[in-house]
C-alpha cells in the first residue's frame, strides 16, 4: 500500500485507500487493453499505484526512447514482482546490477563467437526445419494444429548450440520441458493480484497457484544442472562443444579472479532464460504469421511468388537470398508488428529518481512499463494500425523500409539478446513453409479469426488448418 500520491507523479485514476488502482485493472480484460483506454483518458505517460509500488506505464516511440535509452542508466533494471523473483535473480532475465551486465554481456559475446547470429548457426536451423517440414507433409492436407511441435522444433535449434543436441518432438521429457513454459507464460496467476503483492504468495496453502508454478521452473533449472554436471564429466577443454562448455571454460579461467561472476548456478539460470526466451516468442509470431496468410491470401500468393523468382522450388530459401526477398521480410516486419507478441514488454524498475521533461518526478523504486503496443498500433506510424499491411515496409523503389519503427523486441539496455537468432529462425522457417505448402482454411469453414488469448505473452487462439504441398 502507498502513502498519498505526490502531485509530481505523472497523472493517473485515483488510488483507494489499501487496494490502490488493483480494481482499475479491469475484471477478466487484457491489461493491454485497460491500458489502451487509459492512456487515452490520462495521456502518454500514466501512473497506478498497485501493491507496494508506483506503477508507471511509458507509451508513445519519443517517450519510450527518452526514458528506456536516454535514461537507460536509471531504468534498466528489474523490479522485485513475483514473475521476475521466480526466475531466482540470477541470469539474466531477473538479475541486476554488476551481476546482470556479466552475465548478459558475457553470454551474448560467446554466443556470437559460437555462431549466435551467424551463418554457421544457419545449418542446424535448417537441419531442424527439415525435419519440421516431414511433419508437416505427414498430414497431406488433413487438418493439423501448429501447437507443440513447432516450440520443439525452434526450441531445438537453440538446444543444439546450448546443450550441443537435439530432442526427438515426442520425447516425453521434452515435451514436458516445453508445456511448463508454456504454462508460466500463459499463467494467469503469475499475471494477477500475487505479481505486486508478493507476500500473498507467503499465505498457507496455494490459493493463487503460484507456488505450482515455482515448482515446475525449479524443475526445468535443476534438469539444466544435470546437463551442467555431465558436461563437467566428459569436459575437454581441446574440444569444446557447446555453449555450455564456453561457459565451464571461462570458469576455469576466471576461478582465482577477485570479479568473478561466473558460477555453476548462474549458468543454470542463463540456461533457463535462453530457453524461456527462445521457444514460446519464436514460435509464437509463427503461429501469428500463418494466421495471418491464412486470413490473406493475396499476401500468401506474393509472398510464393517472390520465392518462386529468386530461389525457383530446387532447394529451400538460406539467409543469403534474404535482401533480395523484401516481400518475404515486410511480411515477417508486418507479423511482428500485428502480433505484438509482448505488449508491454517486461517491467523495468526505476533505480534513480527521473525528472521527465520537467513535467513529473518518477520516484526510485517506482515500477515502469514499456508498453510497445503503443508504438506497434500507432495511428501516426502505422495508418490503419489495425489492418495486416506488408507494404506499409516497402518503399515505392521496392526496397524494405521503416525497419527501425518496430520495437517489439523492446528497446534500451534490457533490448533482447535473442532478436538476431529469432530473425533468422522466422525467416527460414517461414519463407520454407510457404515455399512448401498452400495454407488454407479447413474445408468448409472461414479462416480462423485472430484474436489474441489473454496471457503474458499476445498469443493467438488455437486453430487448425490445411497445409497443401506445392511440388
Ligand atoms: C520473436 C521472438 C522474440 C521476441 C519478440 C522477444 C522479445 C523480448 C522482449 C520484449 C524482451 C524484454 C526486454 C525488456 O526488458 O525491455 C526480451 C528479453 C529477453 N529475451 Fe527475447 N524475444 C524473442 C526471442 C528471444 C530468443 C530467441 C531468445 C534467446 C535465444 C531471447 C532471450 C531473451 C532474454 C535472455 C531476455 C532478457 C534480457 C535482459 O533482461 O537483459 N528472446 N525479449
Amino acid at each position: 500500500m502507498q502513502n498519498k500520491k505526490p502531485a509530481s507523479l505523472p497523472p493517473g485514476p485515483s488510488p483507494l485507500p489499501i487496494i490502490g488502482n488493483v480494481l482499475d485493472l479491469g475484471d477478466g480484460k487484457r491489461t493491454v487493453d485497460v491500458f489502451r483506454s487509459l492512456r487515452k483518458k490520462y495521456g502518454d505517460i500514466f501512473c497506478l499505484s498497485l501493491g507496494s509500488y508506483w506503477v508507471v506505464v511509458v507509451n508513445g516511440q519519443d517517450n519510450l526512447r527518452e526514458i528506456f535509452v536516454k535514461n537507460g542508466k536509471s531504468t534498466s533494471d528489474r523490479p522485485p514482482l513475483y514473475t521476475i523473483n521466480i526466475f531466482k535473480n540470477k541470469g539474466i532475465v531477473s538479475s541486476n546490477g554488476s551481476n546482470w551486465k556479466a552475465q548478459r554481456a558475457f553470454t551474448i559475446s560467446k554466443l556470437r563467437e559460437f555462431g549466435f547470429g551467424k551463418k554457421s548457426f544457419e545449418s542446424s536451423i535448417i537441419d531442424e526445419l527439415n525435419q519440421f517440414l516431414q511433419w508437416m507433409q505427414q498430414y497431406k492436407g488433413k487438418p493439423l494444429a501448429l501447437k507443440g511441435i513447432l516450440n520443439a522444433s525452434t526450441a531445438n535449434s537453440l538446444m543444439q548450440i546450448i546443450l550441443g543436441k537435439r530432442f526427438d518432438y515426442k520425447d516425453p521429457k521434452y515435451c514436458d520441458f516445453l508445456e511448463i513454459f508454456n504454462q508460466i507464460i500463459t499463467s494467469p496467476a503469475l499475471n494477477g493480484p500475487v505479481n505486486f503483492m508478493p507476500w500473498l504468495a507467503n499465505l498457507p496453502g496455494d490459493f493463487f497457484g503460484v507456488k505450482a508454478d515455482t515448482l515446475k521452473l525449479d524443475k526445468v533449472i535443476d534438469y539444466f544442472k544435470n546437463e551442467i554436471q555431465e558436461h563437467k564429466r566428459t569436459f575437454d577443454e581441446d574440444n569444446i562443444r557447446d555453449f555450455i562448455d564456453v561457459y565451464l571454460k571461462e570458469m576455469k579461467i576466471q576461478e582465482r579472479s577477485t570479479s568473478n561472476m561466473l558460477n555453476e548456478d548462474q549458468l543454470a539460470s542463463v540456461l533457463t532464460d535462453f530457453f524461456g526466451g527462445g521457444t514460446e516468442t519464436t514460435a509464437t509470431v509463427i503461429k501469428w504469421t500463418i494466421l495471418l496468410l491464412l486470413n490473406n491470401m493475396t499476401v500468401q500468393n506474393k509472398m510464393r511468388q517472390e520465392i518462386e523468382e529468386v530461389i525457383g522450388s530446387g532447394r529451400l530459401p538460406t539467409l543469403a537470398d534474404k535482401p533480395k526477398m523484401p516481400y518475404c521480410e515486410a511480411v515477417i516486419l508486418e507479423s511482428l508488428r500485428f502480433g505484438n507478441i509482448g505488449p508491454l514488454s517486461l517491467p523495468h524498475l526505476v533505480s534513480e529518481e527521473i525528472v521527465y521533461k520537467d513535467l513529473y518526478v518518477i520516484p526510485k523504486g517506482s515500477v515502469i512499463i514499456p508498453c510497445l503496443d503503443s508504438v506497434a498500433f500507432d495511428e501516426k506510424w502505422f495508418p490503419e494500425s489495425h489492418v495486416f499491411k506488408p507494404e506499409r515496409f516497402i518503399d515505392e523503389k521496392g526496397n524494405l523500409c521503416n525497419e527501425d519503427k518496430i520495437v517489439t523486441f523492446s528497446l534500451g539496455r534490457r533490448v533482447c539478446p535473442g532478436e538476431s537468432l529469432a530473425r533468422m529462425e522466422l525467416f527460414l522457417y517461414l519463407t520454407s513453409m510457404v515455399q512448401r505448402f498452400e495454407f488454407l482454411p479447413v474445408e468448409g469453414e472461414n479462416p480462423p479469426p485472430v484474436d489474441p488469448l489473454k496471457g503474458l505473452l499476445n498469443s493467438p487462439q488455437p486453430y487448425n488448418f490445411r497445409a497443401i504441398a506445392t511440388q
